[in-house]
């Protein structure tokens, strides 16, 4: 049997951060694993982070849930038939709800091969606290990321002081009491708690299906490519105009001066910036709610 398992949270909370780390702990510790990548927007951005020799399924402009379960149980009797693989590690768009992502992975196709192990919740810390400014639909679907995982990483820890992380800490158990909770940054959780994991949600397929929230959020992609440079700083000053309702851009930004497009990344008002060696399309994806009205830098209102 190959462990699976689920990792969920929200848009830009830490979970391919999370993937890249255990897939190297895998790896140390002589274990293959094979990984399916679902993103909510046109870029296959995040599957970079996977090295050329991992096993690969991705799933652009995919929710796990929503555009259709039988495409992932295709990818994954794909990979059952032609990859080698001990572990497989399963990345949820942040828009999905995990219980629906884990009802995909359920078959009878391959009930036999796959021990299902669980959803590890990676919860950004800070959007944690300032959760009441979500919009209804998207604090409802964090709350449930949190409340069904087995595992859950309160992530970013370092963005907090002591008294917030006690209290982050305590909050989110109080929505989970299940869960063992762990404090981390840049989504590090030692192997050994992942397989410490019991398979418990094999037990629990009833109550899968009556745990569906059912509703659907208004979160949309957007595509922009730039034709121009920027300076960081006129682009940082363009994104603290942006709506809150703008929960993540990742891409390539082309800077002034850089020979090649910048690596660029935003969840909840920080920004991320790294140089890339490689000459990537100047294009982010950006992900939130009614994003037609936002007027992108550099490009004249249409
Ligand atoms: N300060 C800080 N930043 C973090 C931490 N973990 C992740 N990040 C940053 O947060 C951003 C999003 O991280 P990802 O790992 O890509 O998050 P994700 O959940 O895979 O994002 P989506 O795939 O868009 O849902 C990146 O810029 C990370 O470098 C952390 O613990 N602390």
């Amino acid at each position: 049997m190959k462990d699976v398992y689920l990792f969920s949270g929200f848009l830009g909370s830490g979970k391919t951060s999370m993937l890249t780390d255990v897939i190297r702990q895998l790896k140390e510790k002589g274990l293959k694993p094979a990984v399916i990548m679902n993103e909510f927007g046109q870029l296959n951005f995040d599957s970079q982070s996977v090295e050329e020799d991992i096993p690969l399924k991705e799933m652009l402009e995919g929710c796990i849930c929503c555009s259709g379960s039988e495409k992932t149980e295709a990818q994954i009797q794909t990979l059952l038939a032609n990859e080698q693989f001990d572990v497989l590690l399963i990345e949820t768009t942040g828009a999905a709800h995990p219980v629906e992502a884990l009802d995909a992975v359920y078959s009878p196709l391959f009930a036999e091969q796959l021990n299902i192990k669980g959803i590890v919740t990676v919860a950004d810390s800070k959007l944690w606290l300032d959760r009441d400014k979500l919009s209804p639909q998207v604090k409802s679907l964090f709350l449930e990321q949190i409340r069904h995982a087995h595992l859950l990483l309160a992530n970013k820890i370092d963005l907090l002081t002591e008294s917030e992380q006690a209290k982050v800490v305590f909050e989110i158990q109080n929505v989970n009491s299940n869960a063992f909770i762990l404090q981390t940054t840049n989504g590090r959780v030692p192997l050994h708690l992942l397989e410490k994991l019991h398979s418990t949600v094999t037990n629990n397929k009833n109550d899968i299906h009556s745990a569906k929230i059912g509703v659907h959020l208004h979160l949309t992609s957007r595509l922009v490519e730039f034709q121009k440079s920027f300076t960081q700083d006129q682009f940082e000053e363009w994104i603290r105009t942006l709506p809150s309702t703008v929960y993540r851009m990742k891409g390539y930004v082309p800077i002034e001066g850089m020979k090649n497009p910048m690596l660029f990344q935003y969840a909840y008002g920080l920004v991320q910036w790294l140089p890339e060696y490689i000459r990537m399309q100047p294009k982010i994806v950006m992900i939130g709610e009614n994003l037609d009205q936002i007027q992108i830098f550099g490009q004249d209102s249409q």
